[in-house]
């Protein structure tokens, strides 16, 4: 299964880049972070109407290469000016091409608060998101024993990091609510055979309670998709493939948004 070697690797990964950089320093980086506002960013996603992640995305594993040339700042530049609600990076090196740098220089040039996608296995990983400036990291359920679901919640939400708890079925929502979470989303995409279906998000949309924001995840073709999605009552909407393809990101982000 896909979440195994994207795991694996995030481990290899991780003895790398603690053998370059201590968690000490991490740590000490991340202080210098100024002080942040979570519930600025779970209330902003609770406003009427649908709300826009665009991701940053160079490459998947289901999709191959989706960006050969990848001017990531301009990307990232026209879905702030787009007025998205947030800007997720991808940051896993071994299969989306992604990294940390890219977060880093984004989260200097955009208003939004960017996420950090990646696959979040260690609290190293929550204090370098901080350091590089992300404001929400994301937490899959799937890949975390329930104790080290809340212990990195927990130490997100001490540094002020907004958390996005991907769940992709009914236990999966139960632990998230568990913990706490305040915005939780929901992977329309099945990470065993990449096929994605919006029945997820409208079979799982009831059990989060409304002051709790939802976001359907993947698959999202183009601004219909988006509509389609909003009618199931969701807060928020994650597009990477169909955006980071499109030519004209502005409208895109405008005719989604209705
Ligand atoms: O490119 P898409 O189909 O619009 O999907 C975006 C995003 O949802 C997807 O990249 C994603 C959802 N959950 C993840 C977890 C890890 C890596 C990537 C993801």
């Amino acid at each position: 299964m896909i979440l195994d070697d994207l795991v694996q690797a995030t481990r290899a990964r991780l003895v790398k880049d603690k053998a370059a950089k201590s968690l000490a320093t991490v740590q000490a980086e991340s202080e210098h972070v100024g002080s942040l506002n979570p519930q600025a960013v779970y209330d902003s996603f609770l406003q009427p109407g649908i709300h826009i992640i665009g991701e940053v995305k160079k490459a998947s594993p289901s999709k191959g290469l989706i960006a050969p040339d990848f001017p990531y700042q301009q990307i990232a530049r026209d879905y702030d000016q787009a007025g998205v609600a947030a800007i997720s990076v991808l940051t896993e090196p071994d299969y989306f091409q992604g990294d940390l740098a890219y977060l880093e220089v984004i989260a200097g040039q955009v208003t939004a608060p960017v996420l950090r996608k990646d696959f979040i296995i260690d609290p190293y990983m929550i204090y370098q998101a901080k350091a590089a400036g992300a404001k929400i990291i994301l937490l899959i359920v799937a890949i975390l024993t329930p104790a080290d679901l809340r212990v990195y919640f927990d130490l997100a939400q001490e540094l002020g990091l907004a958390v996005l708890v991907e769940a992709h079925d009914e236990d999966e929502i139960s632990q998230a609510l568990a913990v706490g979470a305040q915005m939780i989303g929901v992977n329309n995409r099945n990470l065993k055979d990449f096929t994605v279906s919006f029945e997820n998000s409208q079979r799982l949309r009831n059990l989060v309670p409304p002051e709790v924001v939802f976001i359907a995840e993947s698959g999202v073709k183009d601004p219909a998709d988006v509509q389609a999605l909003e009618k199931l009552g969701v807060n928020g909407v994650l597009v990477g493939e169909a955006l980071m393809r499109s030519t004209d990101k502005a409208s895109f982000i405008a005719a989604a948004q209705g």
